[in-house]
């Protein structure tokens, strides 16, 4: 079943168009790990899934429905955003940052989505500490809490372990896929390709606004793809922990 849809979209900002006729359709209870370098739309094509840009011609349709017909308290009980390098400025409390994601639900929080929140992205023990007076990574698992409190099936997330510290990085690329077996979609931008090859069923990569590749992860990546994409050479090694190859950028001296 499809989760998300872009049917035909053209868009972009009004100095740079991006995309043009972008189809696509994410499928629902899937880990989507949306990379390519730096520029290439990923951030942009979020930003129509939760309507901070509206397309010039076409549909995005979240479940079927066309996401322009939905307001946006409603859109926020079906979809969670993780924001590149989020800010809170205000001098709130952890707990109360996190709590702001009830905001669709006025506030009510009968199912104590906060208090668990908190626990799955281990920042019980900030839960009194001013969110201006946290780490990177400590926000940005302050921000992933928000997110799952507002309940949605979706989750959009850019770039949300940047910050992270290895065992971080991992609690929370296992809590996401903990989160896709229990019907969640995830969309996730990454550039780190171990972590894309790693945590990710269906990998979409992106390239001036173009889809380049789009579909399992194993078979997205390839020599050709890699160099022609990221302009680098790279090679397979053998992880016996997950069975199976990984891509790695290949080492060519500190000369070249
Ligand atoms: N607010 C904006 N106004 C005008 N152009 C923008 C704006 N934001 C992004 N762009 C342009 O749109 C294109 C796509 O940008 P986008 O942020 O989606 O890329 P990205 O793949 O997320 O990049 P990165 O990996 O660097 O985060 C780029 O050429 C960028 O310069």
């Amino acid at each position: 079943m499809v989760s998300l849809e872009f049917s035909h979209v053209y868009g972009g900002y009004e100095s740079q168009s991006v995309f043009e006729d972008l189809n696509l359709a994410f499928p629902k209870g899937s880990f989507i790990a949306l990379t390519g370098p730096n520029g290439s739309g990923k951030s942009t094509l979020l930003k129509f899934i939760y309507k901070h840009l509206k397309p010039i011609d076409g549909k995005v349709l979240l479940e079927g429905r066309n996401v322009a017909t939905i307001n946006q308290k409603e859109l926020a009980k079906h979809l969670g955003f993780v924001p590149q390098n989020g800010k809170l400025d205000y001098a709130f409390t952890v707990t109360e940052a996190v709590s702001m994601g009830r905001y669709a639900y006025g506030g009510q929080d009968s199912g104590r989505s906060v208090e668990q929140a908190l626990l799955e992205c281990d920042i019980v023990h900030l839960g009194d500490k001013l969110v201006t007076e946290l780490s990177g990574g400590e926000l940005q698992r302050v921000l992933l809490a928000r997110a799952l409190c507002q309940q949605g099936k979706v989750l959009l997330l850019d770039e949300p372990v940047n910050h992270l510290d290895v065992k971080h990085q991992r609690s929370i690329m296992e809590l996401l896929c903990r989160l896709v077996e229990k019907g969640y979609t995830v969309i996730c931008v990454l550039h780190d390709l171990l972590l894309v090859q790693i945590y990710s069923q269906t990998t979409l990569v992106l390239q001036t606004g173009k889809v380049v590749a789009y579909g399992p992860t194993e078979t997205v990546f390839t020599e050709t793809l890699l160099r022609d994409v990221y302009d680098i050479d790279a090679h397979q090694v053998y992880d016996p922990t997950l069975d199976r190859m990984l891509w790695l950028p290949t080492y060519k001296g500190s000369s070249q």
